[in-house]
């Protein structure tokens, strides 16, 4: 391959070495391993170690199409830019909490980083019963830190106008507004649901209460320019250890509203409760309390400190802001736990369960909180109300909200 010319080619294992060489990031008579390790919908992930010195770096390379459909679904280049550049952006605010960006090339979509593989991906440790103590301590502070720094709160407007310029996203936005919030939400093609599932999945395509408050949230999400958000935060997008976190692939990172990143953690940590026994279940449902408590405590201490607003020292302000993101997270949540049951993307946790009767109860458990998370989200006070819920419909019990 060449780089000397701004023209796209897709890497090989052979050619991604040669590039490392290339950007001198080993010594150019190295013995270098590569292979391919990409596991995601839409990208290549090309993992490079010099076994000798035992170290390694990761290329990442968008391809001009869909990884998971192929040709046929083209989608622009430009996420690589907008997925270095975020991962940049957050840099700035929580270093601790991203992998180190070495080289970006927009032409080839390639961004080269530190390689995490000491480090397992949070929904496979999960899956196999880790825990990762201090996994929601560090996305709350990620989520508030993060969010609160692109906010009008600490930009000002103009500010972040031009950065909202920079992370405009709508490719990677239509993919999120179509499989996350419309397909699931209706009999589509291309969804994904288990024939014995489909007259949960028709009750919910038939529910015109469910269906009025998904467009409203759909809505939220495609008109509330809030922060620059991550945009796929799921438990695939985060690698940790039981002490270290690093959030990656923001390629979906836009101007959007706050509580969507917090809603897709707890989505997808409240999966992973749920595919669990209940008496392993414990610790999973305490990230989803210790994430928003983290994250209230954190965006209040930046709000007191570093708020630019006029009105930031109103009173109620920000607890009136709190209170629309927590229930904007919770609906979001909703929505990311219908669409990893029934749409396209599922939640590899789930779909590992072999337990026929096993893996349905859990999806139908889903379904019914997805479904109560949207339709119910401004009674939903606090986490620990979505920790009730959960433990009512495991006991096959109806939601009540007290
Ligand atoms: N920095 C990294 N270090 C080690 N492995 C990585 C790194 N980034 C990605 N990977 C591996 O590649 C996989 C796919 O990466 P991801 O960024 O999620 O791709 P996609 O955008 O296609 O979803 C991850 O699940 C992980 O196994
Ligand atoms: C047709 S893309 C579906 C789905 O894939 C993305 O996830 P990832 O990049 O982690 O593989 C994103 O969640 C999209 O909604």
């Amino acid at each position: 391959m060449t780089l000397s010319q701004p023209s796209y080619e897709a890497l090989t294992e052979h050619t991604a070495i040669t590039l490392a060489k290339k950007l001198e990031l080993f010594d150019s008579n190295a013995d270098l391993v590569c292979h391919e390790i990409g596991d995601g919908n839409l990208n290549m992930v090309f993992r490079i170690t010099e076994p000798a010195a035992q170290r390694g770096i990761i290329i990442k390379q968008a391809l001009p199409y869909v990884r998971v459909i192929g040709e046929g679904w083209p989608l622009t280049l430009n996420r690589a830019v907008i997925e270095s550049e975020a991962l940049r952006h957050f840099a700035k605010h929580v270093p601790q909490f991203v992998p180190e960006i070495y080289y970006t090339d927009a032409a080839y979509a390639i961004t080269v980083m530190e390689d995490l593989s000491h480090l397992t991906i949070v929904r496979t440790g999960l899956a196999s019963g880790s825990t990762y103590p201090l996994l929601s301590t560090h996305i709350g502070e990620f989520l508030a830190k993060t969010l609160f720094a692109t906010s009008d709160f600490a930009m000002g407007p103009q500010e972040k106008r031009e950065l909202a310029l920079q992370f405009h996203n709508p490719e990677l936005c239509k993919i999120t507004e179509n499989f996350v919030f419309t397909y699931p939400l209706f009999d589509h093609e291309t969804n994904d649901v288990e024939d014995i599932l489909r007259p949960t999945a028709e009750a919910l395509w038939n529910d015109q209460v469910l269906l009025l408050e998904a467009a409203k949230l759909k809505q939220t999400f495609m008109t509330h320019a809030e922060a620059l958000l991550h945009g796929d935060l799921h438990t695939g997008s985060i690698f940790a250890s039981d002490e270290e976190t690093k959030v990656i692939d923001p390629e979906f990172a836009f101007y959007g509203p706050i509580g969507f990143d917090v809603g897709l953690f707890i989505a997808n940590t409240l999966l992973s409760a749920l595919a669990r026994e209940e008496s392993d279940r414990a610790a999973l449902l305490f990230h989803i309390t210790q994430v928003w408590d983290v994250f209230t405590i954190t965006f209040s201490n930046l709000w007191r400190q570093n708020n630019v607003d006029d009105f930031a020292q109103v009173e109620g302000y920000l607890e009136y802001q709190l209170q629309h993101i927590w229930a904007d997270a919770v609906g979001f949540a909703g929505s990311e736990i219908i669409r990893r049951i029934f749409g396209l993307a599922h939640a590899r946790d789930i779909e590992a369960i072999t337990e026929d009767a096993h893996r349905l109860a859990v999806k139908r458990n889903a379904a019914a909180l997805g479904r109560d998370f949207i339709v119910n989200r401004s009674l939903y006070e606090s986490p620990s109300q979505i920790v009730q819920a959960l433990q009512q419909v495991v006991k096959g019990a109806s939601i009540v909200h007290i």
